[in-house]
């Protein structure tokens, strides 16, 4: 029988991961998601044949799996209020909340818990996303295994041992899709003052970028080799390319990412030290 997967919280996170569970033939039937906004509980139970409560506690009072997907300033809360149903079940705890440690998230309710970090990504929402996960020590090999279905129902999931290359995987795939959006804004408003129509280079930005990704990903080569490929010696490509080397790209890359990586811990800090 499927283990039952409940999620606290309804929002554009826990839709993303249920709908994509359901996608792949998780049944319906064994997830629950909760909401305290009862006008939004009626349309998912029709559009995804889930259960769905209002009660945090009750739904995790037969859940094998909690999924806390609530926005981290109001998790303490959550916590608080789930705290006696969960020690009473003790369920897998998954958190996709940012910057909240697996520490913290166990003290919040009552310790002793099996408890699954995950930082995700937006391109969840489109089933292309990717996610870290870390597991505190209480996680089982078969709850490993689980966490591991749920999370591949959106995207690629890479396991890390050590929770603090959390905050380097929120510097690369969490935030990451915003660095990407700025490179297609970018290139969008270079086509445009170039002199071609809007439309038209944003239609060229972006399947440029979706055709680089697929390339990279099927590739036999690496993303180095990918780009010698399109530079022909003394060409178009090679120019612009020294352009950006010239320009410390590469160094704004590293800059950018390691003050990704302190405001993560950043977080960490002042969300665990708040209660
Ligand atoms: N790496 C990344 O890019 C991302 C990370 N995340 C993480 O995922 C988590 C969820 O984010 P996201 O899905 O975008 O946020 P949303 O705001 O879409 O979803 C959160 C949901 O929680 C609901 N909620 C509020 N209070 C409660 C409560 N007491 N009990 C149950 N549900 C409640 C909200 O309802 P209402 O709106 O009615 O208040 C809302 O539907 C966050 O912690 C965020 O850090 C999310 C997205 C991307
Ligand atoms: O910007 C943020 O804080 C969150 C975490 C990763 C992506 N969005």
């Amino acid at each position: 029988m499927a283990s039952q997967v409940t999620f606290i919280g309804a929002g554009n996170m826990a839709s993303a991961i249920f709908g994509g569970m359901i996608d792949g033939g998780y049944p319906a039937d064994a997830i629950t998601a909760t909401s305290p906004d009862e006008t939004l509980l009626a349309p998912l139970h029709e559009r995804y044949g889930i259960q769905t409560q209002t009660d945090n506690a009750a739904a995790v009072a037969n859940a094998d799996v909690v999924v806390l997907a609530v926005k981290p300033q109001i998790m303490h809360d959550v916590c608080s209020g789930l705290r006696d149903a969960v020690q009473a079940r003790k369920p897998l705890i998954v958190s996709v909340a940012a910057g909240l440690t697996a520490e913290t998230l166990d003290e919040w309710l009552g310790g002793g818990l099996a408890v699954i970090r995950c930082m995700p990504n937006t391109p969840s929402l489109v089933g292309a996303g990717a996610s870290g996960l870390y597991a505190n020590a209480r996680v089982s090999d078969d709850q490993r295994q689980l966490a591991t279905t749920l999370l591949e129902a959106v995207g690629i999931v890479e396991w890390v041992d050590d929770e603090s290359l959390l905050e380097a995987v929120t510097a690369i795939s969490g935030s990451g899709p915003a660095y990407f959006f700025l490179v297609f804004e970018a290139l969008e408003e270079a086509g445009k003052r170039l002199g071609l129509p809007a439309e038209s280079a944003r239609r060229l930005a972006l399947q440029t970028g979706f055709g680089a990704a697929r390339m990279a990903q099927q590739s036999e080569f690496d993303p180095a080799r990918l780009k010698r490929n399109v530079m022909s010696p003394g060409g178009t490509t090679e120019r612009a390319i020294q352009t950006f080397e010239d320009g410390g790209l590469r160094e704004l890359f590293d800059k950018a990412t390691d003050a990704c990586a302190l405001r993560a811990r950043e977080m960490a800090e002042e969300l665990g030290k708040k209660h």
